[in-house]
């Protein structure tokens, strides 16, 4: 019998009003895997991934995790569901009203993981050492930091507190193509040896290559396609070879 995954979507569909955006999204991603969803803008990457963290509740279908559906968790079930996932925000996300550690910390100084101040502040120290900066930056506010160093915040605040899932939502937006490319190698080794399942969205193709060992294309709501990285420049799916290709002809209208 095939272990159960680690996170399960099931024929998920969500609307807003006539836009229907998730149609059956169909995804299991395994322990320990990191999964790549790729797709045109606004075809439901976000939503797709808002829905496993909850912050949008499908119209139907089932979310499993570790085979137990989390749909419409609530109160101390739902806290302890958030405690699983660490999150790197598109753009970073920081509060540019506390030093860098704080942001870092902001999980381990309150709610059920909290821990005492210092200990908040050795762990903060320890991460942002693991993201390559150094202890000083603690005190730093994120905006005397550069994008680059503010994109490792975000993933040391994502790791604080060693979450089990991680979700990195287009974590070479903004960045030159060599930082870009330092973010994702991190990315990549930090998920390795966490052993975290990680799913990341992006329109990076070298995000793509460089964290991914399977990919899940979205188009019109549902997955178009879905395999391991290594198959992707022969998958011999028109929609996916047109989208990593950049093309303006195929059976994905270019005009939206
Ligand atoms: N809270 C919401 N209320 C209404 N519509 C929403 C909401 N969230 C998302 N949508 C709509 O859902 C669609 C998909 O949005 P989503 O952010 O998931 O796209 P995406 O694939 O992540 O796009 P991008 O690559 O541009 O970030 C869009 O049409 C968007 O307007």
């Amino acid at each position: 019998m095939s272990p159960v995954p680690k996170i399960e979507m099931r024929n998920v569909a969500k609307a807003f009003g006539a836009n229907e955006v998730l149609r059956g999204v169909d995804l299991s991603v395994a322990a320990g895997e990191s999964l790549v969803i790729i797709g045109g803008s606004g075809t439901g990457k976000s939503v797709t991934i808002k829905t496993i963290i909850g912050l949008i509740e499908p119209d139907s279908g089932d979310i499993k995790l570790d085979g137990v559906s989390i749909l419409g968790a609530s109160g101390a079930r739902r806290d302890a569901l958030l405690e699983r996932f660490g999150m790197l925000f598109q753009g970073g996300a920081l509060f540019d009203s506390m030093p860098v550690w704080r942001n870092v910390a902001f999980r381990l100084l309150q709610g059920r993981a909290k821990r005492p101040v210092a200990e908040a502040r050795s762990i903060a120290i320890e991460k942002l050492r693991r993201v390559g900066l150094q202890a000083h930056t603690a005190d730093l506010y994120p905006a005397e930091l550069s994008g680059g160093m503010q994109k490792r915040v975000g993933l040391a605040r994502a790791i604080a507190a060693d979450p089990e899932i991680i979700f990195f939502d287009e974590p070479t937006a903004g960045l030159d193509p060599i930082m870009a490319s330092v973010i994702n190698k991190l990315i990549r080794s930090l998920v390795t040896e966490i052993g975290a399942t990680a799913i990341t969205i992006t329109h990076d193709m070298r995000s793509v290559v460089e964290i991914a060992d399977q990919v899940a294309m979205i188009h019109e709501g549902r997955v178009q396609w879905r395999g391991p990285v290594d198959r992707i420049e022969n998958s011999g799916n028109a929609h996916l070879d047109q989208f990593i290709h950049g093309r303006e002809e195929g059976p994905i209208e270019a005009i939206r």
